[in-house]
C-alpha cells in the first residue's frame, strides 16, 4: 500500500550511529540472571492531575503532555537520587495481541508498553539538555497485558478518534497517571537509551515487573491512529515498538 516506512529500527543507525552504542534500549529481561540490589528505594511517583495539559498525535505514538516548568509532578525514590520531573507519557503497541511491547520478559512479548518519561530537574535546566546528559532521563515503563478491558485506560482511548491525523492535539486536563499503574510498584532497573531517535544513552530505566490489563478493543483505537498528516496518503499506526537490544554487558538490577 502507499505506507513506506519513513523510518525503521534497521535503517536508524545509518543516520544515529549511538543505535549501535553500549547502552541501548529496550532489551530483553531475563529475570534469572537479575540481581537484588538491597539499597534500591520504593519508587514514589506523586503527581498532580492539573499538570496534564494535551493529548498528541506526533506521527509515531500518541502521547500525554504535562506542564513541566515546575516541580508538581515528580518521580523520586527507586535508583533515583535527586527529582526527576514529569514530562510526559506515551504507549508503544504492535499491529497484533501477539506483540508490541518493547521490554521483552524471557523473551515474552507484551501488548503494549506504556511509558512515563521524566527528566532530572535538580541538575539540569530543561528536557532536551537532560536528554543529552547520562543521568539525564528516567522513564518508567509498565506493560499492558492483553484480559480485561481497562476503565482507567478508557480516559485515553475514548480521545483518540478527536486527534487521529499526525500532528492533531486536544486538551486533556485534570489526568493523574498514576491510575494506570499496577497495585506493585516493584520493578528492575538498568542504564539504557531512548527507544526512538535520537536514541540518546540518558536514560535510568525503571521496568515494573506486574503489567496492568488491556483489552483488544482498546488497542484496536491505538492502531487506528495515523502516522500521516492531513495531506498525506493516509497510514495507519499499526505498530510502533523497538525489538529489544544487546545488553553489552550491563547489569539489571530489582528491588
Ligand atoms: N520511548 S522512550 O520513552 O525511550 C522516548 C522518550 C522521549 C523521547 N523524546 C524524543 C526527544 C526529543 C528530544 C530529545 O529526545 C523519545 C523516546
Ligand atoms: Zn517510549
Amino acid at each position: 500500500g502507499g505506507c513506506h516506512w519513513s523510518s525503521r529500527p534497521a535503517h536508524w543507525k545509518e543516520v544515529f550511529p549511538v543505535a549501535n552504542g553500549d547502552r541501548q534500549s529496550p532489551i530483553d529481561i531475563k529475570t534469572e540472571e537479575t540481581k537484588y540490589d538491597p539499597s534500591l528505594r520504593p519508587l514514589n511517583p506523586s503527581y498532580d492531575p492539573a499538570s496534564a495539559k494535551i493529548i498528541l498525535n506526533n506521527g509515531h505514538s500518541t502521547s500525554v503532555e504535562f506542564d513541566d516548568t515546575v516541580n508538581k509532578s515528580v518521580l523520586t525514590g527507586g535508583p533515583l537520587s535527586g527529582t526527576y520531573r514529569l514530562r510526559q507519557i506515551h504507549f508503544h503497541w504492535g499491529s497484533n495481541d501477539e506483540a508490541g511491547s518493547e521490554h521483552t520478559v524471557d523473551g515474552m512479548k507484551y501488548a503494549a508498553e506504556l511509558h512515563v518519561v521524566h527528566w532530572n530537574a535538580e541538575k539540569y535546566s530543561s528536557f532536551v539538555e537532560a536528554a543529552c546528559q547520562s543521568d539525564g532521563l528516567a522513564v518508567m515503563a509498565v506493560f499492558l497485558k492483553i484480559g480485561e478491558c481497562n476503565p482507567q485506560l478508557n480516559k485515553i482511548t475514548d480521545r483518540l478518534d478527536t486527534i487521529r491525523i499526525k500532528g492533531k492535539k486536544a486538551l486533556f486536563t485534570n489526568f493523574d497517571p498514576s491510575c494506570l499503574l499496577p497495585k506493585s510498584l516493584d520493578y528492575w532497573t538498568y542504564f539504557g537509551s531512548l527507544t526512538v531517535p535520537p536514541l540518546l544513552e540518558s536514560v535510568i530505566w525503571i521496568v515494573l515487573r506486574e503489567p496492568i490489563s488491556v483489552c483488544s478493543e482498546q488497542l484496536a483505537k491505538f492502531r487506528s491512529l495515523l502516522s500521516t498528516a492531513e495531506d498525506e496518503v493516509a497510514c495507519c499506526l499499526l505498530r510502533n515498538f523497538r525489538p529489544p537490544q544487546p545488553l553489552r554487558g550491563r547489569e539489571v538490577r530489582r528491588n
